[in-house]
């Protein structure tokens, strides 16, 4: 064959090659399967002007607009939405944290969905995350995401955080790393990270103990992994719960004489979280309360309202005499979701101890 048929034939066969390959490369057939579950919040929100970062609406959206409002989704997974709810997150509730924990395990025991995002408010995000990291029953990836200005602002941070998180959820590396949460370019473990700053876009931190990973561009790379137990590894099982245990959290202050522990003793709580002084102390005016309320075998958790290091057992409290649950490094907020679930296994504040020293 002379050499100039070859040429062109070498030429056509290099270009229909390539075609298949962009093809292959874009086809969604082989982009992971990608669940958004919306409950609302900021990233839902709407501004009256293009500078408004607070005083908005949240929570107006609703989940396919977050979708189209994002059309790179499709060019790293195969999105779908489902709206779990539509509320600013201040207004979370047990009824919402169960239908979401519910639909996520449904969802991710199906082989066709390869990784959830949850869309969610900030302002409980944490709590949300937590609960979750210590319910959902399965290693893929479930990633909590939100944004502290609303689409409608200048500098948006939703719709980057959306895609990012979506960029996570279905990325290998984040198999088995427990719930997590991912804004501004900052992966962090459900369990450790907390809100730190009341209105700006890393707010986000996890004190003392650090992130997970980053985003380097489109690109998640970890660091660590968490080392408490977390979704597959725990004894916590909600799918056949139709409420949760009444928990409230009790903040220490000087003067304090106990009065808000008798009024939630009073309204039927199963536990209390003490957001106590320095490394977790009681009042001494607080005492008759506390004892009032162990009578009525309400379970006491001493946490601490500084929200960093560990309330250790028998430190500024004796423990072992009034039965008290020493936090370990939960935050007052995380601590109540871990009494929460505790409860539903076992009021036994020996069994309970043990709990915040595993998870
Ligand atoms: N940035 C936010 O999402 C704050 C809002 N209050 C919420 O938690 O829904």
């Amino acid at each position: 064959m002379t050499r100039k048929p070859l040429l062109v034939l070498t030429m056509v066969f290099l270009f229909v090659f390539s075609l298949q390959v962009a093809c292959f490369a874009e086809s969604p057939a082989n982009l992971p399967h990608i669940k958004i579950l919306a409950t609302g919040g900021t990233i839902a929100g709407s501004g009256a002007t293009s500078s408004t970062t607070i005083g908005y609406t949240a929570a107006v959206a609703p989940v396919d607009a977050l979708i189209s409002n994002v059309p790179e989704l499709k060019k790293v997974a195969n999105v779908s939405g489902e709206q779990i709810s539509q509320i600013a997150s201040e207004n979370m509730t047990n009824e919402v944290w169960l239908k979401l924990a519910k639909r996520v395990n449904q969802l991710l025991a199906q082989n066709d969905v390869d990784g959830i995002v949850i869309t969610h408010g900030t302002d409980t995000l944490e709590e949300t995350a937590y609960f979750l990291n210590l319910v959902v029953k399965s290693e893929k990836p479930v990633v909590l995401v939100g944004s502290m200005r609303p689409p409608t602002a200048m500098s948006a941070d939703g719709m980057l955080n959306l895609y990012r998180a979506t960029i996570l959820a279905g990325s290998k590396d984040a198999i088995g790393k427990g719930v997590m949460v991912m804004l501004n370019d900052t992966i962090h473990s459900g369990r450790d990270v907390t809100k730190t700053i009341t209105d700006r876009v890393d707010t986000f931190k996890a004190p003392e103990i650090g992130p997970l990973g980053f985003f380097t561009g489109d690109k998640p790379v970890f660091y660590r992994a968490a080392l408490r137990k977390h979704t597959t590894a725990t004894e916590f099982d909600v799918m056949s719960l139709s409420d949760l245990p009444r928990v409230d959290i009790v903040y220490h202050y000087a003067n304090n004489t106990g009065t808000a522990i008798e009024a939630i003793a009073q309204a039927g709580a199963k536990g209390i979280v003490h957001a106590g002084t320095g490394n977790g102390s009681i009042g001494k005016a607080e005492y008759p309360a506390v004892e009032a309320a162990q009578k009525q075998d309400i379970v006491i958790v001493r946490s601490a309202r500084v929200g960093n290091g560990i309330v250790a057992r028998n430190g500024e409290a004796n423990d072992d005499k009034y039965n008290f649950v020493a936090g370990d490094n939960l935050n007052p907020q995380k601590a109540r979701i871990l009494l929460m679930l505790a409860l539903t296994k076992t009021a036994d504040p020996k069994l309970i101890q043990e709990m915040f020293w595993k998870y």
